[in-house]
């Protein structure tokens, strides 16, 4: 059965910020995103993590590229792609694959990510696709990692599927599979984890552009860091993701929206959703 994922569900995981909490308790986000012509994914993962909570936030970007995100994000810290002396299991949460392309470099850091982290991942966009044309690496997943697939890159990875409803049942199965979470993004994204499955009911056509996935990923990795369970998490980011962009329509229309706007309506929602009932 399928449920829908309302307001009163999001109410009961959202946690109230203590006042005498400090960064650290809001975890440490690696996102490893963007490259060259696609640093834009970068800025939005970043700006929608930083505005979902997390405590601290470095990126990973190509050196090249790095004044970007430096100078439009200066909350974030940045390290080099190249580098292959990072130590992924210093984060709390790592997110990878808005923008990154799928390059012989790319992929080698998705390998050595896959090897070398045991926590649940956030795996989104060109990573799901360099998964896709490796199989073998779905058996590297780590066990509750959440995979924020759109139609197309649900069917690069697990075969053509001709109706919505085929497509769900296929998320189901292999999400518990591979023991993991999957956000199958659409109109009505559905979340599940293989036992359970979720609807969302917010968002709205506005968010029919470049750019509101990668947000999608960077509020996912941002909830994740900060000790939500990645169920819990995958739930919160879809359904704040798109109740900031109902808000958004209170000044824009659906064409004029753009994914910068919704990010600076998340605050709206955690606002509507802790409000006490
Ligand atoms: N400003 C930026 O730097 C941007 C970077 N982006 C990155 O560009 C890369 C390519 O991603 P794309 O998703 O554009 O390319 P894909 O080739 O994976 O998918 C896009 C195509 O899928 C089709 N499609 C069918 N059903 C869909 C659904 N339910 N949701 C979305 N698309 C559906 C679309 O019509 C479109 O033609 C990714 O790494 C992505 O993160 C994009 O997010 C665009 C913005
Ligand atoms: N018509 C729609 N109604 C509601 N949400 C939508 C609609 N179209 C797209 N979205 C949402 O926008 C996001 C698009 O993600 P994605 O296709 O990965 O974008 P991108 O890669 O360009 O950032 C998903 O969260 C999806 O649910
Ligand atoms: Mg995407």
């Amino acid at each position: 059965m399928i449920q829908k994922l309302v307001q009163s569900k999001i109410k009961s995981i959202l946690k109230i910020r203590n006042s005498d909490s400090n960064k650290g308790t809001f975890g440490h986000a690696l996102l490893i995103v963007g490259s060259k012509g696609k640093m834009g994914a970068a800025v939005i993962s970043a700006k929608a993590c930083l505005r979902s909570g997390v405590g601290l936030l470095t990126l990973d970007v190509p050196s090249k590229e790095r004044a970007i995100v430096q100078i439009s994000i200066p909350e974030a810290m940045v390290i080099d792609r190249k580098n292959k002396e990072i130590d992924f299991t210093f984060f709390s949460a790592i997110g990878i694959g808005s923008g990154i392309g799928i390059t012989k470099n790319t992929q080698d850091i998705l390998i050595q990510l896959l090897e070398e982290y045991k926590q649940p991942l956030v795996i989104d966009a060109d990573a799901l696709n360099i998964i896709s044309s490796n199989k073998k690496l779905l058996k590297k997943i780590p066990k509750g990692t959440i995979l924020t697939p759109h139609t197309k890159e649900f069917d690069r990875l697990f075969g053509d599927h001709i109706a919505t409803e085929e497509r769900i049942k296929s998320a189901v199965k292999k999400a518990k599979e591979l023991n993991c979470i999957i956000v199958l993004k659409g109109h009505k994204t559905v979340i599940t984890n293989g036992t359970e499955t979720f609807q969302n009911t917010t968002g709205n056509a506005g968010l029919a552009k470049g750019g509101s996935g990668d947000a999608l990923t960077g509020m996912i990795t941002a909830f994740l860091a900060s000790n939500y369970t990645p169920f819990e998490s995958a739930k919160l980011g879809v359904y704040l993701h798109g109740f900031a962009a109902d808000y958004t329509l209170k000044k824009q229309s659906m064409e004029s929206m753009l994914i910068t706007d919704v990010i600076e309506n998340i605050g709206y929602s955690f606002k509507s959703c802790l409000k006490s009932p």
